[in-house]
């Protein structure tokens, strides 16, 4: 059966936040886990691509301005994440961090520069390898919407587990004590539809951590709670991690979900604004 009490290794380094020039962050003494060099995202480019039968990974709804008229998503972001690591992105709307956070999970395959995991190029793995990655080494939390709406919570949180060769018993087991850890006990036969938002989330997070991912990736998990359900779950969450020694990357609009990580970057127009220790800079400030 999983252990899902270990202990942290959260590799904080608890500065105050000084002014860096972007780009220059890496947290001291850690071998990044996680590593994006260069990385471009030119959702027109890499539609193109996809036509012309060269598809980078995932879905791409297709653009609809001129290619010329379509900025990068991302514009030659270098980023690092070591192991345990929580970091928050952050930014305006449309500056690129849901684009970063799928490109870092291998969701998108970026239209220049790599992603490294463990020093492994994720565009050059074949698809079911990078599959089997995001399967087993990443977890993910999303606003809503991430649970399966026909499954009970304990086979929701069980299904990444068997997806990644656990039985049942093993996995709906191991799914069990997770939701005796975070005190849903009596949630284990109900479906989402019966839960309250905090409660799926609740779920969702342990369904994240189960598998004991490397790195757990949260695009606003909090975004569709109240101020005191979000913190409670962001806790939550961040405890859990600590626990399985997951590093974090979680985009958010909300200081107070930052406050949560020890580090924070921020993009404007696809490119790295700011990054260090701390919380983020208020908006326009200097880091
Ligand atoms: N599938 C897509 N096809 C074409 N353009 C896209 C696609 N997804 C995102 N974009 C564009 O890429 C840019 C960055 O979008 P992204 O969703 O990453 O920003 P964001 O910072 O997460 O925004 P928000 O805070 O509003 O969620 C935007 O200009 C957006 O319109």
């Amino acid at each position: 059966m999983t252990n899902v009490t270990n202990t942290a290794n959260l590799a904080h380094t608890g500065a105050a936040p000084a002014p860096r020039p972007a780009a220059a962050y890496h947290p001291a003494g850690a071998a990044p886990i996680l590593a994006a060099e260069g990385l471009t995202m030119d959702y027109a480019a890499g539609l193109a691509q996809a036509r012309r039968g060269h598809a980078p990974t995932g879905t791409m709804p297709a653009a609809t301005m001129p290619d010329a008229l379509q900025p990068l998503a991302l514009d030659h972001v270098d980023f690092q994440l070591a192991a345990g690591e929580t970091v928050a992105v952050m930014g305006p709307s449309g500056s690129g961090k849901s684009t970063l956070l799928h490109a870092l999970a291998g969701i998108i395959t970026p239209t220049a520069g790599a992603v490294r995991f463990r020093g492994a190029d994720l565009a050059a793995m074949p698809d079911a390898e990078r599959a089997k990655l995001r399967r087993t080494a990443f977890g993910f939390v999303f606003q809503s919407g991430q649970l399966l709406p026909e499954l009970p919570a304990v086979e929701n949180i069980a299904l990444p587990l068997m997806l990644a060769g656990a039985g049942y018993r093993q996995a709906t087991d191991t799914a069990t004590l997770w939701l005796e850890r975070f005190g849903l006990r009596a949630l284990a036969g109900q479906r989402p539809g019966e839960m309250s938002g905090g409660q799926m989330q609740r779920v969702a997070i342990a369904r994240a951590l189960a598998v004991q991912p490397a790195v757990v990736f949260a695009d606003e998990p909090t975004g569709a709670l109240d101020q005191t359900t979000g913190r409670e779950v962001m806790g939550i969450l961040m405890e859990a991690a600590r626990g399985t020694g997951a590093a974090v990357v979680v985009v958010t609009h909300d200081p107070n979900v930052a406050a949560f990580c020890g580090r924070t970057i921020r993009l404007r127009d696809g490119r790295l604004d700011s990054d260090g220790p701390g919380p983020a800079p208020t908006q326009g400030g200097a880091r």
